[in-house]
């Protein structure tokens, strides 16, 4: 019901024109079928009146022209309303993904299949149901106009051609059920075949399939999935096609049936040949009328199944209950006893961590791959609430704070940054979305990163688009960065909020080479200092300045203490330590 209200929400002024022009359109044929049967009554009668014929032959030819030019008009207005409820669909349905808060619904694969099948139906539903609409109404004046022709030239045909469209209705109803339950069973399939189609062309992907030889494998691969989901397809095709040739066959023997009765009539002169050819008029519109209408009824059907989806999606709560109270101005970051996982029976990531960040104080966080640095930040972040204990702000729970406010208190190197396929202004902008156009604070925040020399010698300058896929408004094509020069962009983005009270840096400086981790660390201390900072790095020398230095052992804090204490401790810390400078040891090196 919501699918068929769309229309009329999105466009109200076309909705409503295109039914009334289809109401016109649906009376047509029926007119011009009633003039048809008066003009060969007038011709048979044996005392034809010119003037009469004239008028009817006029008349009928204008009614058929204007009957096509309405299925025109009614088919602009149409497209019209399509245009607008595409638009609202769409918008509503990424507005609704846009603002999910969390991460849990976007890592879930039982959400992107629901979210494929809403797109899908957000594509499909709004042309297939108010096209659906439009024939209906045109169907029913149709019927209406013609069905009073049919029960004076031989009523029982109402009702045969009644009962027949009803078998065909049922059946097409069966058939669109079973495609729904297709596309369900072969959605995650349909997913995985966008997913190999992708990679095939991900520029970043490129290098790899071409070295290791991929690009077969993933060609094969979605190729197999595209047959397996268009023979699914096809199955329930085939068996719609048979049952659907099936009725029109029972049609036709109705039809049959009642053309040799009226015909009879005539010859025996009980009825006149005008009113066979009314007659054969009517059964062919309605029929053909009908025919129209159950199939798009079977398509909308399926449409409206699927529509479940959309609807499903766009009313997904939110994955995180919000909060309303805004951060307080100073950043003090307590963990207390906090233990997370990512799923309900997956491992513990964190077991019972207690952690204090002091404000302005700058925190370092050591530990092995896998140990649970990165989904500490994520916490911080709210991306995901803790099954047990609490994340304070200043003293504060964080789950009361508001979500997007506590956020924009925070600036994030995230270890997995994006590449942005923009300009390399636009790239560092995105950090504060108010200051996209303030190109001093762009070129600050660069600076501050030591990404300015690079991003200023690039072609334009800072509107060089940073891509290899994508030109920017004036066709110029654009470059890419190194790996650490990325990285650079990256810093700098997250230095553009230089009001957050709260800095987290995971592996900032993994990609730069040592003069440039060098030169970015003394630059950082001097942008960042007063603030609150967690820095997260595998190269401890990079971490060694810091106030507390803290040791996540499998989910738990292992130790923590400044870079001397954990020294003479002689624990985690320490062993890590010892084993990197081990690493620089040469004679050679005083
Ligand atoms: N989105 C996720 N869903 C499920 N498990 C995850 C997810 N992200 C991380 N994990 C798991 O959580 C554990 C901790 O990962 P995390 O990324 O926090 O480690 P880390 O200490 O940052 O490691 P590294 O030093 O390699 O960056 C790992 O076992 C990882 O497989």
């Amino acid at each position: 019901m919501s699918a068929l209200a769309l229309p009329f929400r999105s466009a109200p002024a076309a909705a409503t024109t295109t039914l009334a022009l289809t109401v016109l359109a649906g009376a047509a044929p029926a007119s011009g079928a009633w003039l048809t049967m008066l003009l060969v009554n007038e011709l048979t009668s044996g005392a034809a009146d010119t003037g009469r014929v004239v008028f009817l032959a006029i008349a009928s030819a204008i009614v058929g022209g204007l009957a096509i030019a309405l299925l025109y008009l009614t088919g602009y207005v149409g497209e019209v309303v399509q245009h607008w409820v595409t638009v609202t669909v769409e918008s509503r349905l990424f507005q609704r993904v846009a603002a999910l808060p969390g991460l849990r619904h976007i890592e879930d694969p039982a959400f992107h299949d629901r979210l494929r099948l809403a797109e899908q139906a957000a594509q499909e539903a709004p042309t297939t149901v108010s096209q659906f609409a439009q024939e209906l109404v045109r169907s029913v004046v149709l019927l209406a106009s013609f069905a009073g022709a049919l029960l004076v030239v031989w009523p029982p045909m109402a009702l045969l051609l009644l009962a027949s469209v009803l078998v065909a209705v049922l059946a097409r109803l069966a058939t669109a059920r079973r495609e729904v339950a297709a596309e369900e069973a072969w959605v995650s399939t349909d997913r995985r075949r966008l997913f190999y189609r992708a990679l095939l062309t991900d520029v970043r992907a490129a290098k790899e399939i071409r070295l290791f030889g991929l690009g077969t494998l993933l060609h094969t691969r979605m190729i197999e999935s595209l047959t397996a989901v268009s023979r699914a397809r096809l199955s329930v095709s085939r068996r719609g096609s048979l049952m659907q040739s099936g009725l029109a066959l029972l049609g036709a023997a109705v039809t049959g049936a009642g053309t040799v009765v009226v015909a009879t009539n005539v010859a025996t002169g009980s009825s006149s040949v005008g009113n066979l050819v009314l007659f054969l008029g009517a059964v062919a519109g309605v029929q053909t009328g009908l025919s129209t209408v159950v199939l798009q009824l079977g398509e909308t059907a399926r449409a409206a199944r699927l529509f479940g989806h959309y609807l499903d999606v766009v009313g997904t709560g939110d994955d995180l209950p919000a909060g309303t109270g805004t951060p307080p101005p100073s950043a003090t970051i307590e963990l207390r006893d906090v233990w997370f996982r990512y799923g309900e029976d997956g491992p513990w990531v964190l077991r019972g961590v207690n952690l204090t960040i002091p404000a302005g104080a700058a925190v370092g966080l050591v530990g092995v791959n896998g140990a649970g640095k990165s989904t500490l930040v994520k916490l911080l972040c709210r991306f995901y609430d803790p099954q047990r204990g609490t994340i304070t702000w200043d003293g504060v729970d964080i789950r009361e704070l508001d979500v997007t406010a506590l956020r924009e208190r925070i600036g994030v190197v995230f270890q997995e940054f994006m590449t942005y396929d923009l300009t390399a202004a636009e790239n560092i902008g995105i950090g504060q979305l108010q200051h996209l156009d303030d190109r001093s604070r762009i070129v600050a925040a660069a600076r501050a990163a030591r990404a300015d020399d690079t991003v200023t010698a690039l072609p334009h300058g800072y509107d060089t688009v940073l891509s290899r896929t994508h030109t920017d408004d004036g066709e110029r094509s654009g470059v890419t960065l190194s790996g650490g020069q990325w990285q650079r962009v990256a810093l700098a983005r997250c230095l553009m909020r230089t009001d957050a009270e709260l800095i987290v840096l995971d592996e900032p400086t993994s990609g730069l080479d040592a003069e440039g981790e060098h030169r970015v660390h003394s630059t950082l201390r001097r942008h960042t200092e007063g603030r609150t900072r967690l820095l997260i790095s595998h190269r401890m020398s990079v971490l060694r300045d810091a106030e507390l230095i803290v040791t996540l052992v499998g989910g738990r804090i292992a130790e923590q203490g400044s870079h001397d204490e954990l020294m003479d401790a002689g624990g985690e810390y320490a062993r890590l330590f010892r084993l990197q400078a081990g690493g620089y040891q040469d004679v050679r090196v005083r």
